[in-house]
């Protein structure tokens, strides 16, 4: 009995012991549980606070309208993908388009020169003489020999004739832009140069002399507006370099040199994310200078229409001038975006007109910043993109808005080579963004965090030191 007795107690203590255990078990099991949904709402919650959702259905990164702009960014991306880049693409090909004029060799009013490019692609090639327009080229007591047209990389005093033939302006106004610093009347020291044999793509122009020059650009010229700032004029310049800058960098990114010692060119998605994809103002910036820079082309609509596309090829010629009348009254672009930006609301206040030279004067020394550019491709497309910034400026601000009555509407033919030219660079920019921003986000964000890609540098390398680099590769792979 005592034995029987004794077994049940032991039994029961057994088992008491075993339930306590399970307990425990399901307690601890309980604590983690919390302390994994706990994290995960921390994690939500400062997702949500940073406004950056890495939810599988949110697939649209940006919408609603673009800043300052009247339009949105789906139609932007919709329109630009079925009428803009295609037109652009086919229009910068014509001759018209292709050949810039350009002063290439000049001094900085700044500081000296320090080049800093180590690649050949850094040089630009001069026109070959078979490719030059008839009209275009010099009186014949002037050509060069045709040693003198080849390529002149790495030989940047080499000669070249800069003596233009006054032809090459017929129909075209000589006149200057007071937005740039450099004078468009002057031809002395101008060279042409074929945009196609120079693309924009990654040169090696990198370190302290390229810093410098965006490090000038931003803290003295257009240093960046506080969040709360209602004016926006005092916003538009800092967008405007800030989206042409994001270009820039979209396409060092995509036209890449991957492996060096086999010449192997292709898209670095990586340096894209890092430079621009990551920076959602970045990104809204490029978006704002786009619908700038077309809201000049469309307004200057009368004016491109009746402009002389006149390089001596008839066909081509033809060719320039339809495409630009498709470009202009594209009845899908009239419909879905009547008006990209509102410069009617511009200048109202007292201080208008001051504040429009006071932001004229800056733009003006970003332009003459360009002479300080250590490399000479990088040099063309900065002195090229400024000007046809400076070109959509002019139309948008200096020009009476509805009858040109005070001061007529007038371009100089590169101006309008610039201003076409930007605008194409800035929709091949767009088309990476669209088509290359949602997958790199989604491989990309979780791994670095908005507020760890804007607000901490430091921490980013912390965390690249301790192997997120390895990881972001592998993940790419
Ligand atoms: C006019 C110009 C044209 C150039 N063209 C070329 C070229 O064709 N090919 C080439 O390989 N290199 C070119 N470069 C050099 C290139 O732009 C970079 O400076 C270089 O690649 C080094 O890049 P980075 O990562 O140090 O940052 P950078 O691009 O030099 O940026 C410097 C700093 O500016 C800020 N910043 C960067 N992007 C933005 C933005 N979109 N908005 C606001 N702030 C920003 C950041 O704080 C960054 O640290 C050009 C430079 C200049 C000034």
């Amino acid at each position: 009995m005592v034995e029987a007795e004794d077994l049940k107690k032991r039994r029961r203590y057994a088992e008491e012991k075993k339930g306590g255990k399970r307990r425990w078990g399901l307690a601890a099991i309980g604590a983690v549980l919390v302390v994994l949904v706990a994290l995960a709402a921390s994690s939500k919650f400062s997702k949500s606070q940073n406004s950056s959702c890495f939810c599988p259905q949110d697939t649209r990164k940006y919408t609603g309208m673009v800043e300052d702009c009247c339009c949105d960014y789906e139609t932007v991306d919709s329109i630009n993908g079925a009428v803009l880049h295609p037109l652009l693409q086919e229009l910068v090909r014509t001759p018209f388009f292709r050949y810039f004029k350009v002063k290439l060799w000049c001094d900085c009013p700044f500081w000296p020169d320090d080049g800093m490019c180590k690649l050949r692609d850094c040089s630009v090639c001069e026109c070959p003489e078979t490719e030059f327009p008839e009209l275009f080229k010099k009186p014949s007591q002037y050509s060069l020999s045709s040693d003198d047209w080849k390529c002149q990389e790495g030989k940047p005093e080499a000669a070249v004739d800069r003596t233009l033939d006054t032809k090459v302006f017929r129909g075209w106004p000589e006149v200057d832009n007071p937005w740039t610093n450099d004078d468009e009347t002057d031809n002395s020291e101008m060279t042409y140069v074929n945009l196609l044999l120079n693309p924009e793509r990654y040169t090696g122009y990198t370190g302290e002399s390229a810093k410098r020059i965006w490090d000038a650009i931003y803290s003295e010229n257009c240093p960046k507006y506080t969040s709360g700032e209602f004016c926006p004029e005092k916003k538009v310049l800092y967008k405007l370099i800030s989206g042409l800058h994001a270009s820039i960098s979209i396409h060092i990114a995509s036209d890449y040199l991957l492996d060096e010692t086999k010449n192997l060119w292709g898209k670095n998605l990586d340096l894209m994310y890092d430079r621009v994809l990551r920076y959602p103002d970045r990104v809204r910036n490029l978006y704002f200078t786009f619908l700038f820079v077309l809201r000049a082309v469309t307004k200057a609509t009368k004016y491109l229409e009746q402009a002389e596309y006149d390089t001596g090829n008839p066909v081509e010629d033809l060719k320039a001038q339809s495409l630009m009348r498709q470009l202009l009254y594209n009845p899908k672009l009239q419909a879905a975006c009547p008006l990209p930006f509102d410069e009617a609301k511009m200048w109202q206040g007292q201080s208008g007109p001051e504040l429009k030279q006071q932001i004229q004067k800056q733009f003006r020394n970003i332009s003459a910043m360009m002479d300080c550019v250590g490399c000479e491709k990088c040099r063309l497309w900065g002195k090229l993109q400024v000007l046809g910034l400076g070109t959509a400026l002019k139309i948008l601000f200096s020009v009476d808005g509805n009858s040109h009555a005070n001061q007529p509407l007038q371009l100089q033919r590169n101006e309008v080579i610039a201003l076409l030219n930007l605008l194409n660079r800035l929709s091949e920019s767009v088309k990476f963004v669209q088509e290359e921003g949602p997958s790199m986000d989604n491989r990309m964000a979780p791994l670095l965090s908005e507020p760890l890609a804007q607000e901490s540098n430091s921490w980013r390398r912390v965390l690249e030191a301790v192997g997120l680099s390895s990881l972001k590769k592998k993940l790419q792979r």
